[in-house]
């Protein structure tokens, strides 16, 4: 069993691949064998979490789900355990795996109660795992209000009941922990998974190698980069941030900001606002400079940040020539209401050029055609269409971020919080991975470093300390990503 960290990557299995690999695990195991390892480790956990725990509460639901719970009520009881069972169910229509562990919990003494004790040390959620097909309703529901009325741990089998495991959507259950089964769900991490699940932990089942493939990872750490003494400036890139129309310079400062600090070898200011300073006091190596007067086919550049209106007329220039790009905000909301721009965009990918676009949910419903809600309700796909239809590396944010890329598996980004949800920080993100593609030619993977380093950062925010855009841009320092080619 393992707790769910963000260090190292993880495979992801949606509802279908988790199916598959159940049907081909329990093939070559004897029957039951599956929900049998499942309660150990579901009972396991429990007592890890709650080890002077009197009471334990497992509600268990109509399907399998309830079936892990039976199973993990005789281990509590056989360990001294005050395990109180209730389950919603028709012995009739119950799965054949659970049908059998509710005889071996019968057999064993356990007794199926006809109410929750009035009070608990522990809840545990077998309510409803993979086959959740419906907000929780009657008894169910009543079961989810009372352990979530209640401050004390609420351990989730599987899933949260309710959550969708494929989009991280429903209306689920809260838990303070989550023991996924067997596989890990993209659903845990992205979208209402997060907030859903608490901490997350994970037991394989004894199936150590999946007959699936992955859906999705969730994104480990990138390498550290060690930079080599004999490098230069020259080592590491430029970047060109062309953004900051009138009023707005300050995004695009951020977005400069971060990527000087995040190690580019030389960083250009292009600000729109035609009476812009040409000096940036807080930041002096920063270079303010027109975006027309650059060479912008050897730069990584980062357009959008604050560009307003204004950015429409460089973005024909910039799509045509960046030799890597980054598309933000009103960069992204130009190209979704020009099919001009947008022809422009998806000819990059014809020429092998790396473009990374950085959405929020309303603006990749803009550029997909459909609302911020349409998005939210199926995150991954949301990536996978972006991708297909634009040719692009595609970080489409929010809690549990998506990086999706041509020919690649999607990454679920675990690191990140609500912190960053203040003025600036997308902009900051916009100039990080500018950075990182300065020095690195693959798209996705820059992308995915840059993701993970700026959740990283809010992470380890202290405390007390306000996480300010401007702030954030400053702590971030080139300490990971894949090494420069010199
Ligand atoms: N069969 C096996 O070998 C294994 C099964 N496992 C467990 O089995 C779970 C999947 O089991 P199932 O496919 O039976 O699915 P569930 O246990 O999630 O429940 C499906 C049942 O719930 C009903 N249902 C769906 N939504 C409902 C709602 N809102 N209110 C009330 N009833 C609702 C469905 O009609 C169906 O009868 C996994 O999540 C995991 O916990 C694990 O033990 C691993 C091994
Ligand atoms: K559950």
């Amino acid at each position: 069993m393992d707790r769910i960290r963000p260090h190292r990557a993880w495979p992801l299995f949606d509802t279908a691949a988790s199916r598959a690999i159940e049907r081909a695990s329990a093939g070559h195991l004897p029957p039951h064998a599956l929900m049998q390892r499942a309660g150990l480790a579901v009972a396991r956990l429990a007592l890890a979490l709650a080890p002077h725990a009197r009471t334990i509460w497992l509600a268990c639901g109509p399907g399998n789900n309830g079936g892990d719970g039976f199973e993990a009520a005789m281990h509590l009881r056989s360990w001294g355990k005050n395990a109180i069972v209730t389950w919603s169910g028709d012995e009739g229509r119950l799965p054949q795996d659970a049908r059998a562990s509710l005889q071996r919990a019968r057999a064993a003494d356990v007794r199926v109660a006809p109410h929750p004790p009035a009070e608990w040390d522990l809840a545990v959620d077998a309510m409803l795992g993979l086959g959740a097909a419906r907000p929780l309703e009657a008894t169910l529901a009543q079961w989810a209000t009372l352990m979530a009325a209640d401050a004390r741990p609420v351990l989730a089998v599987d899933l949260p009941s309710g959550l969708d495991a494929d989009t991280g959507g429903g209306h689920p259950a809260r838990a303070s922990h989550t023991l996924a089964l067997l596989t890990l769900k993209p659903g845990l991490f992205t979208a209402g998974g997060r907030d859903a699940a608490g901490e997350i932990w994970f037991d394989d089942l004894g199936i150590a190698e999946p007959a699936a493939r992955p859906t999705a990872w969730l994104a480990g750490a990138p390498p550290e980069v060690v930079r080599l003494h004999a490098s230069h400036k020259g080592s590491y890139g430029d970047v060109a941030v062309v953004g900051g129309a009138a009023g707005m310079g300050g995004a695009a400062l951020l977005a400069a900001t971060a990527a000087l600090h995040g190690g580019a070898g030389r960083v250009f200011a292009c600000l729109l606002d035609p009476v812009a300073a040409g000096f940036d006091s807080a930041e002096p190596a920063l270079m303010l400079r027109r975006w027309d007067s650059l060479d912008l086919s050897a730069m990584a550049v980062a357009c959008g940040c604050g560009g307003g209106d204004a950015v429409r007329a460089a973005l024909p220039t910039v799509l045509a020539t960046a030799r890597a790009l980054v598309l933000d905000a009103d960069a992204l909301n130009a190209i979704a209401a020009d099919t001009q721009l947008e022809s422009l965009l998806k000819a990059r990918a014809r020429r092998a050029r790396p473009t990374v676009l950085t959405p929020h949910p309303l603006e990749a419903g803009r550029l997909l055609g459909c609302t911020a809600a349409e998005v939210q309700a199926d995150r991954l796909g949301a990536g996978r269409e972006l991708v297909q239809r634009l040719g692009c590396v595609v970080v489409l944010k929010g809690s549990g971020t998506v990086i999706a890329g041509p020919g690649r598996t999607p990454l679920l980004n675990p690191t990140g919080n609500a912190r960053l949800a203040s003025a600036g920080t997308g902009d900051v993100l916009a100039g990080l991975v500018a950075s990182h593609l300065a020095a690195m030619p693959d798209g996705f993977d820059a992308a995915a470093a840059a993701v993970y380093e700026h959740g990283r950062l809010a992470d380890h925010w202290p405390r007390r300390q306000a996480l300010t855009a401007s702030a954030l841009a400053r702590a971030v320092a080139p300490e990971r990503g894949w090494p420069a080619p010199l």
